[in-house]
């Protein structure tokens, strides 16, 4: 196969209350297992997944794991440094995470920003879908309502237990990232290369060549 001519390595944090599936999640995208035991997770566990995103483009996710137990506390702006993306998880039969949610972005947003400023891309995960659906279905219909009042990219019902939806929220949340990477890389002066810049080569990025 021809070497990709274009790689991306992006941090990702999985965020969310304890319990609602983070570290499962992570499991069944990276390893495609699944355990029913509960082993809380401390401080920050890592994992990486390796995308052939089209037939030049290869894309590395440096996925954070961080415990349910950091709640907001002051760690988190640490783990958060220099990340492009996230996914916040709630667990749909505990409505108290689904609450947790907008505390996760607001902490989330108050300590990480694009270079631009703009806030980070979050894909909210409904997570044990396969365990019924109490919190959707009171707030099904108002969950595209709930993502853009509070600057979701996008949400799925996923379930790490029966592998629903994972590799689709991946995606969705990879897009969104290359996105903003090249309007990043548009909004720097094109005739001012900076010291530190990679070969012109790697100025382009997949979204822009198809916009
Ligand atoms: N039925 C079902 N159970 C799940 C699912 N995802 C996780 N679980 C279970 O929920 C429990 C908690 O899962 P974890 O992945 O450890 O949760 P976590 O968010 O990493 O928890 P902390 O590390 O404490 O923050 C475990 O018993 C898992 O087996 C799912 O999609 N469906
Ligand atoms: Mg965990």
């Amino acid at each position: 196969m021809q070497a990709a001519n274009k790689e991306h390595l992006y941090k990702l944090l999985v965020i969310g209350d304890l319990g609602v599936g983070k570290t499962s999640i992570i499991k069944r995208y990276v390893h495609q297992n699944f355990s029913s035991h509960y082993r809380a997770t401390i401080g920050v566990d890592f994992a990486l997944k390796v995308l052939h995103w089209d037939p030049d483009t290869v894309v590395r996710l440096q996925l954070w794991d961080i415990a349910g137990q950091e709640r907001f506390g002051n760690m988190t702006r640490v783990y958060y440094r220099e990340a492009m993306g996230a996914f916040i998880v709630f667990d749909v039969t505990r409505p108290a995470t689904f609450e947790a949610v907008t505390k996760w972005k607001n902490d989330l947003d108050s300590k990480l920003s694009l270079p631009n400023g703009k806030p980070v891309s979050v894909v909210l995960l409904a997570n044990k879908c396969d365990q019924g659906k109490d919190v959707l279905l009171n707030n099904g219909l108002k969950m595209d309502q709930f993502c853009k009042e509070h600057g979701f990219v996008g949400w799925f019902e996923t379930s790490a237990k029966e592998n629903i939806n994972i590799d689709e929220a991946s995606r969705c949340l990879v897009k969104h990232i290359l996105a903003n990477e090249c309007e990043l890389m548009e909004s720097i002066e094109p005739d001012v290369v900076k010291p530190h810049l990679t070969p012109p080569r790697a100025l382009s990025c997949s979204s822009c060549a198809k916009s």
